[in-house]
């Protein structure tokens, strides 16, 4: 699959900036940027063979004097796809697993403990269409043939594989859904996460195959940490990531499929926010190339119908729970970044921070459940100067005098208050 126009990846840009430059321009943007860790020969070696890139990087975390380090590393994978979207969907199957593959055996020749693969890996993400078949013929069970073949990788490296696929739940009537299985380094199945949030946005006409997802926010607890997993869309949604925070996640991963026109500057924020935001590492993946579909489809926006989604821009990193982030994989080409991090970090950064003491969980959750009622009135305090039906002032004071008071009222039911200024006092106004 040819990428011509692409840049390579936004580090590459950077890199031009003169080098004195450049550890500045890369702190502020990146933080404490983690340290580079050697690739083992097997892993360079591979990736030589199969033409793709590794990156290891090594997070600074506190030694400290009561607990040992937890030191685990954790990969992602991002790939584009192998075969052109009109070949017999065995044969593309078989070809991205292939291709996923070599991969994790660059993951296992690298040490990594958890690894986490990009969203519907084993498809080409054929949801603009809004076609039915064949995509329909990529999902499977939980315990199917996806599952089944990352399980012995996952028992050969002893690594907790977090694998994103189209799901087919035959107990419940054959039913789609978006889903992460989390298989255990013991190639047992630990559980699985459905995607909770479904996007509506552009070519993403994924509401067509499968609702929101019903598992809630389940952290899993493996022997290399507590593991979460937001899929996708879900990370434009804070609040689905503070969820995972709220069950104890010490990481969660982001497994993408998302496009530069839509969303490529909000990728290096988002995932990223949510680290910071939840003390804890997040681990942003997304697929790369351009995919073109046999059938043209319109995106709804009246401009001319056509056969590709766009160019998946890869870009995949890694936060830790400080904000500092890894620099991202390439736009451009298939990649293995692996982090190696301490779960002990999100601790420190907690205390230093004092996010989760601070924040105001009761006071959230009571409005959060208003606002879900019907009946709710939202929390605004009117200025009694402000004629609410435009928006603009209706009684604009005759000069720069500042507005001193005005009692709280809600939305339409109160009285307006008497407006008093500053420097005036009460009833003294003259109109
Ligand atoms: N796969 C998916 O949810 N994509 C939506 C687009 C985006 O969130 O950037």
């Amino acid at each position: 699959m040819s990428t011509p126009n692409e840049i390579e990846s936004l580090e590459r840009l950077l890199k031009k900036l003169p080098e004195e430059d450049q550890a500045e321009a890369f702190r502020i943007l990146y933080g404490n940027l983690p340290e580079p860790i050697p690739l083992t020969e097997a892993a360079a070696s591979l990736a030589d063979e199969f033409d793709f890139d590794v990156a290891a990087y090594r997070f600074h975390a506190k030694a400290e004097q009561r607990r040992e380090p937890r030191v685990v590393r954790v990969g992602v994978i991002q790939t584009q796809i192998v075969e052109p979207t009109d070949a017999p969907v065995e044969t593309q199957y078989e070809a991205l697993r292939a291709r996923t593959e070599q991969l994790i055996h660059a993951a296992g020749a690298m040490g990594t403990n958890v690894l986490g693969l990009q969203e519907a890996w084993t498809m080409p993400f054929a949801f603009c269409t809004r076609e039915k078949e064949p995509w329909l013929e990529f999902a499977e069970p939980v315990d199917g043939p996806s599952t089944r073949f990352l399980a012995t990788l996952a028992r050969r490296y002893n690594m907790v594989i977090v694998s994103p696929i189209l799901e087919r739940d035959e107990r419940h009537g054959g039913t789609i859904h978006n889903t992460a299985v989390v298989i255990g380094n013991r190639g047992n199945i630990i559980g699985i996460h459905r995607k909770n949030h479904i996007p509506r946005v552009g070519d993403f006409n994924e509401s067509t195959y499968y609702m929101e997802g019903n598992t809630g926010h389940p952290v899993f607890a493996t022997e290399f940490g507590k593991v979460g997993v937001n899929i996708c869309y879900g990370r434009h949604h804070p609040l689905n990531w503070l969820m995972f925070g709220l069950n104890g996640a010490e990481i969660v991963f982001n497994p993408s499929a998302t496009v530069g026109a839509l969303s490529e500057p909000l990728w290096g924020i988002e995932a990223r926010c949510a680290a910071i935001a939840n003390n804890y590492f997040t681990a942003a993946i997304n697929r790369i190339g351009t995919e073109s579909f046999p059938n043209e489809f319109t995106s709804g926006d009246g401009k001319a119908a056509h056969h590709d989604f766009g160019h998946f821009y890869g870009s995949s990193y890694v936060t830790a729970p400080d904000g500092s982030r890894t620099p991202g994989l390439s736009r451009t080409r298939d990649g293995l970044l692996v982090s190696e991090i301490d779960l002990n970090h999100c601790r420190q950064v907690r205390d230093v921070w004092g996010f989760q003491m601070t924040q105001r969980l009761e006071e959230y959750g009571e409005l959060i459940s208003k606002a879900a009622a019907p009946d709710f009135e939202p929390q605004v305090i009117v200025d009694p100067g402000v004629d609410i039906s435009t928006g603009r002032g209706a009684t604009p004071p005759s000069s720069g005098r500042a507005l001193h008071h005005a009692s709280p009222r809600a939305l339409g039911s109160a009285p307006a208050q008497q407006i008093t200024y500053v420097g005036e006092e009460e009833g003294s106004r003259k109109e």
